[in-house]
């Protein structure tokens, strides 16, 4: 396992802070988005309970013997995952559930070997899932908002179609034996990427691991926070912006005493929704940084590459001299 090239990064107290309840909220996630792609909401409405139970219900299913675990696997995309991330060689310190939001698509009926009681799990993640659809979708409308586009459900519809392609993810890191032998050093726990979607909603439990990338490279540590969401920007969202929204990059180290549990929403579009730079959006003789694509091609592009690769790379328009 790959052990990052600095000591983990002390914590950063700059992370944009939204009060999803207050009247700047719009204007402070614009800011956010385009001067970092990350920020922080608390006051956002999403019942402590349907988070606390999500979370012991994965747990509990991550304590299942490896053996029982695999049983729901391997991910192929979706299902019990170990160490392999993605199918291109990525490794990390973790092990995850990947499923699709739309739990009866999940293949090979995976889903009824979830631990002694699957149904349990099975509407943790329902009730989870809507809920924070939910507050992904205000936030999209917010963000619209701010950008003083007229069509509101601009990016929020994407999120809230049937057709939606979104992804959900629970993310489990032990402990790591080996960094006490490192001495000071931290392992990759999921390492640097982007997120090829319009936007992620990330919630963990009070363990640290989580950075992000500054725009000059600087890599900084997120305090963990288990009541609040961590707001990412991803790729298809700097599209539609033209560039203006930053799709943030970040990563996890492990810790060397305590587990991390993450979940993580990927709100994506129907797979034949074209993206591309909103009209609306470009001022004056503003160009198109990018080609238009649909989803599906973005897509099938992105998971032929490698997790630290930049995925926009192959939709960037050339700039004519
Ligand atoms: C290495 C890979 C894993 C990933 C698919 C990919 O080929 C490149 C993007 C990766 C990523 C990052 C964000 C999400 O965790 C994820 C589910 C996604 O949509 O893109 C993962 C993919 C994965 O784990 O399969
Ligand atoms: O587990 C985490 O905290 C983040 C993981 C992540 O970035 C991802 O799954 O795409
Ligand atoms: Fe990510």
């Amino acid at each position: 396992m790959a052990a990052a090239s600095s000591f983990s990064a002390a914590f950063y107290s700059g992370i944009p802070l939204i009060d999803l309840s207050a009247p700047d909220a719009k204007q402070l996630i614009v800011k956010a988005c385009e001067e970092l792609g990350f920020f922080k909401v608390v006051k956002h409405g999403v019942p402590m309970e349907l988070i606390s139970s999500l979370e012991s219900e994965s747990t509990k299913f991550f304590s299942l013997p490896l053996s029982e675990k695999q049983r729901a696997g391997p991910p192929s995309p979706f299902g019990y995952g170990n160490k392999q991330i993605g199918r291109n060689g990525d490794v990390g310190w973790v092990e995850y559930l990947l499923l699709n939001t739309h739990l009866e698509s999940n293949s090979d009926g995976f889903l009824s070997m979830f631990g002694q009681d699957p149904q349990k799990l099975r509407s943790a993640v329902n009730d989870y899932i809507s809920a924070v659809r939910n507050m992904a979708g205000e936030i999209l409308e917010l963000m619209a908002e701010g950008l003083k586009i007229q069509q509101r459900n601009v990016f929020s519809k994407l999120v809230m179609d049937e057709q939606s392609d979104s992804v959900f993810r629970v993310n489990h890191y032990p402990p790591c034996p080996d960094l006490q032998a490192l001495k000071g050093t931290n392992m990759i726990g999921f390492g640097e990427h982007t997120d090829p979607q319009i936007i992620s909603v990330l919630r963990s439990n009070n363990t640290s691991g989580f950075q992000i990338s500054l725009a000059d490279g600087n890599w900084i540590s997120v305090p963990p926070d288990h009541s609040s969401f961590f707001i990412n920007v991803g790729d298809s969202l700097q599209v539609m912006t033209n560039g203006r929204f930053k799709s943030v990059k970040h990563r996890v180290l492990t810790n060397s005493s305590k587990s991390r549990v993450s979940m993580i929403y990927f709100g994506g579009p129907p797979l034949s929704e074209k993206i591309a730079p909103l009209a609306s959006l470009m001022q004056g003789e503003e160009r198109s940084l990018y080609k238009e694509f649909t989803w599906f091609e973005y897509k099938r592009s992105a998971y032929n590459s490698r997790l630290a690769d930049n995925r926009l790379v192959p939709f960037e328009r050339i700039a004519a001299s």
